[in-house]
């Protein structure tokens, strides 16, 4: 049998994802050990993503060529519209983050990157970018979260930043957004693999991001 596109452009890219999936961060975070600072570095960052990732969710749901694909992004549009927003909320409460510190930091520069090649791939209009973007944002966020050690550790910042990227719901969604990517990558095949490898680099640039940037 001949290699799934998605899996193509994981190959294509794998020394890159396995430093990003295999990261500090994700080593720290999975055995409780990570700072608070830089965790509050990361999460004040990732918190900023959300905006640009609705954007890209959105041309997802208007550039895609089926309308059973669009109802299972728009049910997890409506998800990540709903109960995300609140474990940032908890957990910047819990890490003493407040309004201020939040607003006062800048974009740091895989920030400010990943959400211009968010918006880029939605501007594109093509169902193809935007579901190599979402495949990465996506698909990377579960390969780490699934490599965690179990039992988690027992804070919840850290127990659910786990368990919001590997649940039965999100398994299904990467699933789905994969085979939605072996579907129709190969008819735009260049444009997929350049969105797919930016994301890739940028997930990898964010992770180390967290550590250079605290918010002290
Ligand atoms: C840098 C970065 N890349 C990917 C994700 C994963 N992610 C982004 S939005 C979203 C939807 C709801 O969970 C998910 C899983 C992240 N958080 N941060």
């Amino acid at each position: 049998m001949s290699l799934r596109f998605s899996e193509s452009l994981r190959q294509s890219c794998e020394v890159t994802w396995t430093r990003a999936v295999e990261h500090r961060f994700v080593r720290e975070l999975g055995d409780g050990t990570i700072a608070d600072d830089v965790m509050a570095a990361y999460l004040i960052q990732d918190h900023r993503f959300l905006d640009s990732f609705l954007v890209l969710l959105g041309a997802a749901i208007a550039s895609s060529d089926r309308f059973e694909s669009r109802l299972v992004l728009g049910r997890f549009t409506g998800m990540v519209c709903g109960e995300e927003n609140t474990y940032f909320l908890r957990a910047f409460e819990a890490l003493g983050v407040d309004t201020e510190t939040r607003t006062r930091a800048p974009d740091t520069a895989p920030t400010a990157g990943f959400k211009a090649l968010m918006r880029e791939a939605a501007a594109t209009r093509s169902y193809a970018a935007t579901l190599a973007v979402l495949n990465v944002a996506e698909g990377l966020y579960l390969d780490w979260a699934q490599r965690v050690p179990r039992p988690l550790p027992t804070h919840f910042v850290h127990a659910e930043w786990v368990t919001l990227h590997d649940n039965p719901m999100f398994v299904e969604f990467v699933a789905f957004l994969r085979a939605e990517l072996d579907r129709v990558g190969p008819d735009d095949a260049a444009l997929a693999q350049d969105f797919f490898q930016r994301a890739v680099d940028l997930e990898l640039a964010f992770f180390d991001a967290a550590y250079a940037e605290r918010t002290a």
